[in-house]
């Protein structure tokens, strides 16, 4: 089936994503985040969509910032733009640690992250998340506790993150996940949704549902970007 690359910022109208960038998101974006993202769409064409967009980057940023939070983790680096993103809302004292099985796209953008000089704050671990996860959660003493988590990894693992982030995150912390929306297919007919995005909607869309009856998190699904859920884990 013929199809057009789907754009994130689903609710918006193109003229109002515009209006949305232009307005309050380009202007105040640090200057490495708009580098690393230019030069992200240059190396990596159509899978530079891989990205949070800079919106979505500056919401972030403010999470961290409102949260005071000083020890993050996240699922999924890329070329890093939410890593940097997060690294530069971090106190000078506070730490990332992110995971990635993708080396290659981490030191990609590396560089764009030392010139903004937020290196130090970051451990990136080139591995697969989920035995990361499950060898954090092993350590019977020094048990690593989060104020926040962002996933944006394999979607059809969200429910195993969300099962082991919810005893790393502490009680009140957030775990975000992102493309909850999945470009506005979750509302859609899957026999309406391209081939290649199925698998991934059904996902979504089981992750979603289970999300809306988990009891030990309140939750807040935004529309920015690909859409945010922010969980806030109540014990
Ligand atoms: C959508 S991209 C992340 C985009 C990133 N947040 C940004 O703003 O640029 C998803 C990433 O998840 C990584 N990934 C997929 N499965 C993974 C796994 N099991 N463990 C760790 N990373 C994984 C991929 O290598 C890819 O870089």
């Amino acid at each position: 089936m013929a199809y057009s690359l789907p754009r994130k910022g689903i609710l918006q109208s193109e003229a109002l994503l515009k209006y949305i960038y232009e307005k309050s998101v380009y202007p105040r974006e640090h200057e490495e985040l708009k580098n690393l993202r230019k030069a992200t769409e240059n190396k990596y064409g159509n899978l530079s969509l891989m990205s949070v967009p800079a919106d979505e980057g500056q919401f972030l940023s403010m999470l961290v910032k409102m949260m005071n939070a000083k020890r993050t983790i996240e699922i999924g680096v890329f070329t890093g733009y939410s890593l940097l993103s997060t690294a530069l809302a971090l106190p000078h004292d506070g730490r990332i640690t992110a995971i990635d099985i993708d080396q290659e796209a981490y030191e990609f953008g590396l560089p764009f992250i030392r010139k903004a000089g937020v290196e130090h704050k970051i451990n990136f671990i080139h591995s697969n998340a989920t035995s990361v996860l499950s060898e954090m959660l092993n350590k019977e003493q020094e048990k690593e506790e989060f104020d926040m988590a962002f996933v944006d990894a394999d979607k059809h693992n969200y429910k195993n993150y969300h099962e082991q982030l919810l005893k790393l995150v502490k009680i009140g912390g957030i775990i975000a996940y992102d493309n909850t929306l999945w470009y506005g297919f979750v509302a859609q007919e899957e026999n309406a949704v391209p081939e290649p995005f199925r698998d991934t909607r059904k996902c979504i869309l089981e992750m979603n549902d289970y999300l809306s009856q988990d009891q030990r998190v309140e939750i807040s699904q935004v529309s920015i970007g690909d859409g945010v859920t922010l969980c806030r884990r109540l014990y």
